[in-house]
């Protein structure tokens, strides 16, 4: 298609350029006169020139247009849409008268004929098959001329139409791939669809997937508002069980703390009993103590008592030993004594401190009971509010169940029309394919032929150059002898305007004398006409009319006898049976030109019923 319109626009540079020399066109070749001119040439106008260079140029910047675009479906029209749409019905209905050719060849053609076809709205407007049938047409013509002679305005419409057709052909390909795409993505969609419908049906729909365009997403807020909510219900429970952990786990750590407590009870009873033992041991040191001394006095009174008294004296030795032993034993407990007290007091502080913390572990204990009943009684009603909502959802995704089922048909069978329609698009869009080639084939052998045809045109050119020349000198000769005749014809017309001048006169004058002929002729004039007998009528019973000259009627009365049996009666003019209309009006005649002439004239008819004034008026 490129290397048709890269021929056209060598064609038309030519064309311009050759129209750019001065080329006039419109002259003979090989000494005769052929349409080779452009369309105002047959009125003698050489201001014609211009609206051809201008139309060339149009068509210059059409072409550029046209050549620049890449998908090469700029409107060549200079009129725009809606101006055509508004137009195209008018159009419509006249392309075909347009384009259609009634006899002859397309060179026959008159130029305003052809510039007709020419105009934008025609083009547009035309079907592609009328234009076709044109180009074939002119190329045809071209063919069987074989010298390939042809009009220049045929050649610049040739190009006009191949332009035209081009465009279409490059509009109608880029609106087929556009539905293509367009149909891609109308398939795209409804598979997502059917993919998120299919997701809803089987209850793992992601609402943060892509998918989420149409009724899906619609459908899949509640759900998964829903799921939020049992989320959220779960990390409560989830909460809650972690403090019901921690609470066991302080009641446990009090458990523990309270045996604690017990065992340090005890181990205080104990060491009361022991202080108590080392009070009674402290108690029996004492009297020991006072034993011996009592002892110690005896022994110097008595000097030289006898042997037993050595047996009393050695008593008193063990219990010393003994004492001794008793008194490291104090000491010893004394040590322990006070380190149990330190430990005592250590652990009476250690106590104090775990009571007082038992005492807030056991205000945070009852909180915690208390909160565990409160979340105890909203688990419950969550989980009552759980129940209803997994029936409320159940219902919820069998009815969408329902609906995605029923989509899903919906989807299938709206996918297998659009495969069909895809399927009926791709196939138009293979025949639109082949048609572009064998179209594209054509336009390639019409290329070869137009090429032929410029190789012809361009010689034509050559001709028609020089016989311009001769031409030229022809209309300078033509003009000197036109501005003589001219000087000569504006003589006779100055005294054919003297004489008309007087003929207006005389004919005024003429005028007058007419009329007053007519007045005196008489302002007032009677008329008698006398009509045959009808066919019906019998000619007997009639009286019998006697007509003289001078306007004289006789009227003969059998019945009567004398005077009576023949009046006389006067008139202007007595027009006699045979009389015909021609000659009744020869008489008016002179009346109507007064008319003309500005007078009043009344003529009007007088009789009875049946006896002819119809007739004669009319
Ligand atoms: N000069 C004539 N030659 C032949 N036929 C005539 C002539 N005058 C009248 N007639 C015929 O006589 C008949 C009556 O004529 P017409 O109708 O003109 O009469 P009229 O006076 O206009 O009647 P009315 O007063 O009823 O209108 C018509 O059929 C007409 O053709």
């Amino acid at each position: 298609m490129s290397a048709v319109v890269a021929c056209l626009l060598a064609l038309r540079d030519q064309f311009v350029s050759h129209a750019g020399e001065g080329w006039t066109c419109g002259l003979p070749q090989n000494g005769r006169m052929h349409t080779m001119g452009f369309p105002g040439r047959e009125n003698g106008q050489v201001t014609q020139n211009s609206e051809a260079r201008e139309d060339g140029k149009q068509m210059e910047t059409t072409l550029q247009k046209a050549s620049r675009s890449p998908a090469m479906s700029e409107p060549s029209s200079v009129i725009s849409r809606p101006e055509l749409s508004s137009t195209s019905r008018h159009a419509g209905r006249n392309f075909h008268e347009v384009f259609q050719l009634r006899q002859g060849g397309y060179s026959d053609l008159p130029s305003s004929k052809i510039s007709d076809m020419m105009k934008s709205t025609s083009l547009d407007n035309a079907p592609t098959q009328s234009l076709l049938s044109v180009v074939n047409g002119i190329l045809d013509e071209i063919i069987e001329r074989k010298n390939g002679e042809i009009p220049y305005h045929l050649a610049f419409l040739l190009r006009k139409i191949v332009l035209e057709v081009e465009r279409r052909i490059s509009t109608q390909a880029e609106h087929i791939r556009n539905q293509n795409n367009l149909m891609k993505a109308r398939e795209e969609k409804y598979k997502s669809r059917i993919r998120v419908l299919e997701a809803l049906a089987s209850g793992k729909i992601h609402v943060s997937s892509n998918a989420t365009n149409g009724k899906a997403h619609v459908a899949a807020e509640p759900v998964h508002q829903m799921k939020m909510e049992k989320d959220k219900f779960e990390e409560k429970k989830q909460l809650l069980e972690e403090d019901l952990t921690k609470l066991t786990k302080d009641k446990e750590s009090v458990t523990r703390m309270t045996k604690d407590k017990e065992d340090m009870a005890r181990f205080l009873n104990d060491k009361e009993d022991i202080i108590r033992l080392m009070k009674e041991k402290e108690e029996m040191a004492r009297l020991m103590k006072e034993k011996e001394d009592t002892v110690s006095l005896k022994k110097g009174k008595d000097g030289d008592r006898n042997q037993s008294a050595d047996e009393h004296i050695a008593k008193p030795i063990m219990y010393k030993d003994e004492l001794i032993s008793l008194m490291k034993e104090k000491e010893n407990y004394k040590v322990t004594i006070m380190k149990l007290k330190l430990e005592l007091e250590a652990m009476k502080s250690s106590c104090e401190k775990s009571h007082s913390l038992l005492e807030t572990k056991n205000e945070d204990v009852l909180n915690l009971l208390k909160d565990k009943e409160n979340s105890g009684n909203i688990i419950s009603q969550l989980r009552q509010e759980l129940a209803t909502a997994r029936r409320s959802h159940e219902t919820y995704i069998q009815d969408l169940k329902t609906t995605a089922l029923q989509e899903n048909r919906d989807f299938e069978q709206r996918i297998k029309e659009v495969e069909l329609k895809l399927e009926d698009s791709t196939k138009r869009g293979r025949h639109l394919e082949e048609l572009l080639e064998s179209r594209i084939k054509t336009w390639e052998r019409k290329e070869i032929m137009l090429n032929q045809f410029v190789g012809v045109q361009m010689q034509n050119i050559q001709d028609l150059r020089l016989s311009s020349v001769s031409i030229r000198h022809e209309i300078q000769n033509c003009q000197k002898r036109w501005s003589e005749e001219l000087s000569g014809l504006g003589q006779s017309l100055k005294v054919l305007a003297n004489a008309s001048e007087k003929y207006h006169a005389t004919l005024e004058e003429n005028r007058k004398l007419f009329n007053e002929v007519q007045e005196l002729k008489g302002n007032i004039r009677v008329f008698c006409r006398i009509r045959p007998f009808l066919c019906n009528e019998d000619h007997k019973s009639s009286t019998t009319e006697i007509t003289g000259d001078n306007g004289e009627l006789i009227l003969a009365n059998p019945a009567k006898i004398g005077k009576e049996g023949n009046k006389l009666f006067k008139f202007n003019k007595v027009l006699g049976p045979t009389t015909s209309q021609d000659e009744v009006f020869k008489d008016i005649q002179p009346l109507v030109r007064s008319v003309l002439d500005g007078y009043n004239v009344c003529i009007f008819a007088y009789g009875q019923t049946g006896s002819g004034k119809t007739y004669t008026m009319v």
